[in-house]
């Protein structure tokens, strides 16, 4: 299972971005500042922004979905209950799993954005594509139900998952990281060694590595462990 990009060009509006590389199995962060171009990229890969140079392959994936940034894009039907029923799922299932007994009669454009993304993501996690594009996962969730995010995509090392986001407090582990800049995106390989080179890291991130602390991946229990290793 592979997703090339042979050096695409996009372009949105007159932004430009280029980008060239393979995405294998595992969970690959693409960060970068706003309006570096994440959001451009993940359409490109979706399909939902044609190319203007190069292509995009995907081979062996069966199955692919693109979560956009705003969950309410999402939104096909006038109630919660029918509205999971479009993911293809038994929606008394999902609520029962998932806690959503009480909203199941709601419109899901009056539920919190919090409340939507949540549906969302609880609907993808039962689906459980082989290649998911998360744009802004992380947006409108709290803690809780970020941390809960987190622990779902560690169970998906066997399958393609690419998250773009500039998230910078609650990250989840991740195999591969990559940045988008100056209209390019970046390859910094695989973590550890890629922490190394990532500009764009969070400051608890910036702030282990000046201090000589390399953790073994990104989330701040990963810097509190090799904090401990070397105290210890
Ligand atoms: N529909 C559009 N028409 C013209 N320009 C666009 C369009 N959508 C995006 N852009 C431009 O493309 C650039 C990249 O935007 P994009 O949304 O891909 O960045 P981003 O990194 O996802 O930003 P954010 O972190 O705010 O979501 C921006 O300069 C933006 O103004």
């Amino acid at each position: 299972m592979k997703i090339t990009l042979d050096n695409i060009t996009i372009k949105n509006g007159d932004f430009i971005l280029k980008a060239d590389g393979e995405f294998e199995r595992g969970v690959h962060l693409i960060t970068g500042k706003i309006g570096s171009g994440k959001t451009s990229l993940a359409m490109a890969v979706a399909g939902f922004l044609k190319v203007s140079g190069g292509r995009i392959e995907k081979s062996g994936t069966g199955s692919e979905i693109y979560s956009m940034q705003n969950p309410e894009h999402h939104v096909t039907a006038e109630k919660v209950r029918k509205e999971i029923t479009s993911w293809g799922l038994n929606p008394e299932f999902i609520a029962d799993r998932y806690g959503f007994e009480e909203m199941m009669d709601k419109d899901p454009v009056l539920l919190s954005r919090g409340e939507l993304k949540k549906l969302e993501l609880a609907c993808i996690a039962e689906r459980n594509p082989d290649l998911l594009l998360l744009d802004e996962p992380f947006s409108s969730l709290d803690c809780v139900e970020k941390k809960k995010l987190i622990s779902n995509l560690c169970n998906r090392k066997d399958k393609i998952t690419i998250i773009f986001t500039h998230e910078q407090a609650v990250l989840p582990k991740a195999d591969y990281i990559w940045e988008t800049e100056e209209g390019h995106l970046i390859c910094h390989g695989k973590t550890p060694e890629a922490i190394l080179r990532w500009k764009n890291c969070p400051q608890y991130i910036t702030e282990a590595l000046r201090r000589g602390i390399i953790p073994d991946n990104i989330t701040v229990d990963d810097v509190m462990e090799a904090l401990c290793r070397m105290q210890g």
